[in-house]
């Protein structure tokens, strides 16, 4: 295929995002003209940022000025970084990450600014809890920590949605007034991907489950998994889930304002994956043993029911239901879990 030069950045950061996240690569592909080139690159940037920020290999000392400066770097035309580890999952975006910078800097001044600002302040984020991290080894310790975290690395990515939607014109301007509901969107992906991720994340001493959470059941984060502690850790999983579950209502209503059929798909369907996800690993053991995914078919399933509202409530109440299902009486947050479903089953 011969490419026309001035297109070839353009091809080659859109065969980034195929090879950085497979499924969510045609989510965002399906997105109107006005607004999927913005998405593109800042999903991008946030992949950049993301990869410094979990390369345990990089010191602190050069970790924590990259993060802090990473919105200035995207305007540096011809930055590129190479000191990723080897094994670093998504190190070839950044050896290359020129031509994101030339798509960056192709984009409408307005988009360009919501970029940079999100970047600002989720580089800042980062920076502050990398320091933190690197000087006490706990991670995360109050509820609020919890959320103040998720914030940086996913409810700023909402906000940053809400203000690139509005900005397009495909949705009203009062969407990116939508502070709180931007950012629950992000807190209810990212606090399922936790999760999700319990195992590999202590294998490689993160530590992102609040102290406030597992210190009722374990004296360390990593005793959940200890044969003896199978009722604790079943109990302490329900509690992270009920924790991640009170976002969903606000997640609801957040899709229910959107107008732009391509936005409302590209929003849905990691919401529907989570809130399957989260019916999966409630009174799952195996989250202790394994990371826990939804199956393909499922997947598949879902993403075909996302083309309206209705059908995305239906889903997360069927979700609803079937943690209703698993839920025990013996289980201290039996009736927090039961009202939290509630309020997703009443949700009109
Ligand atoms: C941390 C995260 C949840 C924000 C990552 N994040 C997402 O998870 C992607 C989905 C994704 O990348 N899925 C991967 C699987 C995976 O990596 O776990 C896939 O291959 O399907 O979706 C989010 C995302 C999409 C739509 C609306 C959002 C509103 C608020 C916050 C995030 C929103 C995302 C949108 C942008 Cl622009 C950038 C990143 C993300």
């Amino acid at each position: 295929r011969v490419i026309p030069p001035e297109q070839k950045a353009k091809v080659r950061c859109y065969e980034f995002l195929n090879k950085t996240s497979r499924s969510f690569a045609t989510v965002i592909k399906e997105l109107d003209d006005d607004i999927r080139d913005a998405v593109c690159i800042f999903y991008l940037v946030l992949r950049g940022l993301d990869t410094i920020e979990d390369d345990m290999s990089i010191p602190i000392e050069k970790k924590e000025p990259l993060l802090r400066n990473f919105c200035k770097t995207i305007y540096k035309k011809g930055w590129t970084f190479d000191e990723n580890g080897p094994n670093e999952k998504d190190r070839q975006l950044l050896v290359e990450f020129d031509v994101v910078i030339d798509e960056f800097l192709g984009l409408g001044k307005k988009f360009q600014d919501v970029i940079v600002d999100i970047t600002d302040k989720m580089g800042n984020g980062m920076a502050d809890y990398a320091k933190d991290a690197a000087y006490n080894k706990y991670g995360v310790i109050t509820n609020k920590d919890f959320d103040k975290y998720c914030h940086y690395v996913a409810g700023l990515v909402g906000i940053g949605l809400s203000s690139l939607f509005s900005t397009s014109g495909l949705e009203k301007p009062e969407l990116a007034k939508e502070i709180e509901l931007s950012n629950s969107m992000g807190l209810f992906l990212q606090k399922t991907n936790i999760i999700r991720d319990y195992l590999d994340d202590l294998l490689v001493n993160r530590r992102f489950w609040p102290k406030e959470i597992w210190s009722k059941y374990v004296d360390d984060l990593a005793d959940l998994r200890k044969p003896g502690n199978e009722k604790k850790a079943i109990d302490c999983l329900s509690t992270i889930v009920l924790n991640a579950l009170q976002h969903a209502p606000e997640c609801l209503t957040y899709l229910n304002k959107l107008q732009n059929k391509s936005i409302f798909s590209f929003c849905a369907i990691p919401q529907v994956m989570a809130i399957a996800t989260l019916a999966l690993l409630f009174k799952n053991y195996n989250v202790y043993t394994s990371v826990v995914k939804i199956r393909k078919g499922e997947t598949v399933k879902l993403i075909l029911k996302c083309t309206n509202i209705f059908e995305v409530a239906n889903i997360f109440r069927y979700y609803a239901r079937v943690i209703i299902q698993k839920n025990d009486s013996k289980d201290p947050n039996f009736m927090k879990i039961s009202v939290a479903c509630g309020k997703i089953e009443q949700w009109c």
